[in-house]
């Protein structure tokens, strides 16, 4: 850490020892935070500005105050390392919660607050700043952003961030609306307008931001989030680097000869830049610490038009340290050159490496019309922290110069101004007036700053070690300067012309040659004031420049964590209350659905049964009636005589099967109607076990029934119309009993004629005839007996075909009926088609009874594992809420504005 061989005072030995200890990650917050108490309870206040030349009673505390002004430095290194410290480890500890945040969003899809458009509530929430962002408004910042942020309060933590976002089109797009919210999220348009950072810039056509994230579901609202935090772990990263950077670039500049190489030597307490009395300095000349160049002192010249790589050597040329008068005035052929030098002071008082900065000095031409712009831009970029004025006190500003100072102080609102030269003035007040007066002008901010940013000093009265390598002829860092080997800056001060001055502000009474002497020491301890205001300058700027974004941006991202984290815990708690209800409803739900699976199923069963037991029981009985009676059925034949009466038995056969197929269908007909009633049933107990919604749309079309082609009656029977049929044989018997008077003949004549009628037995008959009456009586009797018996047998059936013939007809038909089972076989068919046309819609009910209890079951588990879900999420959101709201307030204690605890103590007078 230490640089050159000077004795480090003891004080600072200590505070460097912390420096190094604090200077990694490795300790707690609560370490920080305890050190920051032990150094100065109750400090964190805002300071008195110093005097920049505080007048010492004698020469003997000057020693003192130089150790303390050292210390004081030292607090304020350590200071800043201590909140860079902390800002790293809060860099760290936000970037682990984003990842487990984004681990979470993954299982639990984030809700996220929409965002709302009306530019009255954005104004109205524009006043209303967020905690924490007024640190960006103040003091001693020359950034744009400051500018922005006075204007307006939430410009600076969009200007902070670099995603290249817009900073109009952020605060349009965060605009928040009063009117009422649609969604049901738990979000307040404050909440929804707060967002910076996490914030989901969406654009699509014409429709607005409020429309997109209703519109998108929430898991794309999840993953566009898990983009935003990715963004988000990206640039904590780059701040981190950025904060971790120690480099930081001093621009000097000013007038032509107003000393700015001498100045620059001072700094460096080595004479390494040309001083001449001809303005010489004409290219950019860049001071670097030699362990940048591995070690080695050198000068590198970058020609014109090339772009310096310090590892490509075809990029630079290289010279030695004595060389450098040389290249500085060629501007022919180099654009700038890179000095690579050995810091010859110690870690305590050097600029270059305090510990804490890496300052590259970059000593700039002086500002003529042809330079001042090329100064300009070159003072304008990004790596340039600080930029050193250097005017002369006795030309004061020239056009250029106020010009330059002009157009900076719009970039960079605060400019160290080193009014050089000091020296050869005599009123030293009225020249200290004028320039002051000059610079309230110029630049106001830096005039309202100038005890710590004018400096009156004599750059030449500093001593310096030769030129050449150091180490040689006692060179010495530290207050060594009065060292042989050191020569005043500008070779041993004029102290001839400065008697009168004993008179000035710093002058003290004592003898010529201790004037003389005094006057030195007043003009290097101005010099080392201004070190020590050029150091805090740089470390507060750093503080502004590397700090204060990531300080800003770890304040907004731990926000909007916090926000959505309030919004996810207590929507988590609502959905776990929500879902517990419904278990609890769940349950006897289920359990119902159970029941409701096992008595309807038994239901619909009976039901099917009923309907087809019904259906079978009716056809049967109906056929079998229809078949006994069919004889007695008036067919509506009339009976056309006997010349036609065969046809008439044709035509009664037909119309006795076309009646009994008319039954069928009438059975058909029936079973159409119980088929409906069944379906009705079943629908009745699916609408009170399943709702009404299933079946609504559910038709029965008892139409599409018996569709099926059956045989025609006609073609299954063979009822064969036949002589016999004519006759009734049965009806004769009856017949003859009751003639029985009309003799043995007759008699006789019926039982041939039945016996004749009644087929192959009728010889018995005729035997048994004769065997009674005789031979002789058979004789007799014989002729007029068959001739009786024919005419009584004929007539008697011709009479009686009308009645007979139906009779005979149904029976045939009735035996052929039976021999086909014709009954059973059609009330089977029809009671089958019955429970057939139930069968889909009591399926359907069972399935639908099965699915409903498989519903609820999945239901059930689903629902008990979103419970668990949410109850993981409400804890995880509400530790969320808990560690963003640590983090947050850890950073922001980080206070980079005041002053470090203690250094007021060292300033006070
Ligand atoms: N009396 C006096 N002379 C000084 C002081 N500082 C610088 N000089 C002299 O002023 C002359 C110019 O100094 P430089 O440091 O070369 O000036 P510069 O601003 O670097 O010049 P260019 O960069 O070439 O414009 C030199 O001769 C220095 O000795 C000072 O504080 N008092």
């Amino acid at each position: 850490m230490t640089v050159g061989s000077g004795s480090t005072p003891e004080a600072a030995a200590r505070l460097v020892a912390m420096l190094d200890d604090d200077s990694g990650y490795g300790g707690s917050v609560v370490d920080g935070e305890s050190r920051n108490r032990l150094w100065h309870p109750g400090m964190m206040k805002d300071r008195p500005t110093p005097s920049h030349t505080p007048v010492l009673p004698g020469e003997d505390n000057s020693a003192v105050e130089h150790e303390r002004r050292t210390v004081a430095s030292h607090v304020l290194q350590l200071y800043y390392n201590q909140n860079r410290n902390t800002l790293g480890r809060a860099i760290h500890g936000t970037i682990d919660t984003l990842k487990k945040f984004q681990d979470m969003n993954m299982k639990w899809p984030a809700h996220y607050p929409s965002v709302q458009s009306d530019s009255s509530t954005q104004a109205q929430s524009r006043n209303d700043p967020r905690p924490g962002l007024h640190h960006t408004q103040s003091s001693l910042d020359n950034n744009l952003e400051i500018n922005q942020s006075s204007a307006r309060p939430r410009g600076p933590r969009r200007a902070d961030t670099s995603f290249g976002e817009d900073t109009t089109q952020a605060e349009s797009s965060s605009a928040t609306a009063r009117k009422p919210i649609t969604e049901p999220r738990l979000v307040s348009p404050q909440l929804a307008h707060d967002f910076s950072v996490l914030k989901l810039e969406l654009k699509m056509g014409s429709r607005n931001q409020t429309d997109l994230v209703h519109s998108l579901e929430r898991g794309s609202i999840a993953s566009l989030l898990d983009g935003q935090i990715q963004q988000s772990i990206r640039h904590l990263y780059a701040l981190k680097e950025r904060i971790e950077d120690t480099s930081s670039k001093v621009l000097v500049t000013g007038d032509l000869n107003a000393g700015k190489s001498t100045f620059c030597n001072a700094l460096l307490r080595r004479k390494i830049l040309p001083e001449d009395q001809q303005p010489c300095t004409s290219i950019f000349c860049e001071v670097l610490d030699v362990r940048e160049n591995g070690g080695v002192e050198e000068v590198h010249a970058v020609p014109i038009g090339s772009v310096y790589n310090r590892h490509d050597e075809s990029t630079f040329s290289v010279f030695s340290l004595q060389e450098l008068e040389k290249i500085v005035t060629d501007n022919e052929h180099f654009s700038q050159c890179k000095i690579y030098i050995k810091d010859i002071r110690a870690v305590d008082e050097s600029l270059l490496n305090n510990g804490v900065v890496d300052i590259a000095l970059i000593d700039a031409p002086g500002l003529n019309n042809d330079s001042l712009k090329t100064t300009a831009v070159f003072a304008r970029q990004e790596e340039i922290d600080v930029v050193v004025f250097v005017v002369s006190a006795a030309n004061h500003f020239t056009l250029s110069a106020k010009e330059f100072i002009f157009n900076a102080a719009r970039e960079k609102a605060y400019i160290f101004m080193v009014v050089n030269g000091f020296d050869n003035i005599r009123d030293k007040k009225r020249c200290q007036e004028m320039i002051l007066k000059q610079v309230a002008h110029l630049s106001p901010a830096t005039f309202k700053e100038s005890s710590e940013l004018v400096h009156f000093v004599s750059s030449n009265a500093i001593p310096v070690a030769p030129p050449g390598p150091p180490g040689g002829s006692g060179a010495s860092a530290g207050s060594g300067f009065e060292e042989p080997g050191y020569v005043p800056n500008g070779g041993g001060g004029d102290d001839d012309d400065d008697n009168e001055d004993a008179k000035g502000k710093h002058g003290e009474p004592g003898s010529p040659g201790g004037k003389g002497k005094g006057k030195e020491r007043e003009k290097i301890r101005d010099f080392a004031e201004l070190e020590t205001s050029l150091r805090r300058f740089v470390l507060e700027k750093r503080a502004r420049s590397k700090l204060a974004p990531a300080k800003t941006y770890l304040m907004n991202v731990l926000s909007d964590l916090n926000n959505l984290a309030t919004v996810n815990r207590d929507i988590a708690q609502s959905e776990l209350d929500r879902v517990k209800k419904e278990l609890d409803e769940l349950e006897p739900a289920y359990e119902q659905s159970k029941k409701a699976r096992t008595e309807a199923g038994e239901a619909v069963d009976h039901t099917v049964e009923d309907a087809t037991s019904e259906v079978y029981g009716y056809t049967r009985d109906t056929l079998n009636s229809t078949i006994d009676r069919i004889a007695e059925h008036d067919l509506g034949i009339p009976y056309p005589g006997l010349l036609s009466a065969y046809q008439y038995a044709e035509d009664i056969r037909d119309a006795m099967l076309q009646e009994i197929s008319e039954t069928v269908r009438m059975c058909e007909e029936h079973a159409r109607t119980q088929a409906v009633q069944g379906f009705n049933g079943i629908k009745n107990l699916g609408i009170l076990h399943l709702g009404n919604k299933l079946y609504a749309d559910v038709m029965f079309l008892p139409e599409r029934m018996f569709r099926k082609p059956i045989h025609a009656l006609a073609r299954q029977v063979d009822v064969e119309v036949e002589i016999w049929d004519f006759f009734d044989v049965a009806s004769l018997w009856e017949r003859q009993e009751k003639v029985a008077g009309t003799g043995m003949a007759v008699t006789v004549a019926g039982v041939i004629g039945g016996r004749m009628i009644g087929g192959v037995g009728w010889l018995d008959g005729a035997l048994g005839a004769v065997k009674i009456l005789g031979s002789n009586n058979i004789r007799r009797l014989i002729l007029p007996g068959l001739v009786a018996t024919v005419a009584i047998g004929v007539s008697y059936a011709l009479t009686s075909i009308p009645r007979s013939l139906p009779r005979r007809l149904s029976a045939k038909l009735s035996s052929q009926l039976t021999a086909l089972d014709y009954v059973h076989r059609n009330a089977s068919r029809i009671s089958s088609e019955v429970r057939r046309a139930l069968k889909g819609p009591a399926n359907d009910l069972r399935v639908g009874l099965q699915r409903s209890v498989e519903k609820l079951e999945v239901k059930k588990e689903e629902t008990s594992k979103f419970r668990t879900d949410a109850e993981v999420a409400r804890k995880y959101f509400g530790n969320l809420v808990r560690d963003s709201n640590d983090l947050r307030h850890g950073v922001g204690r980080v206070d980079l504005e005041g002053t470090p605890p203690g250094l007021a103590a060292t300033y006070g007078h």
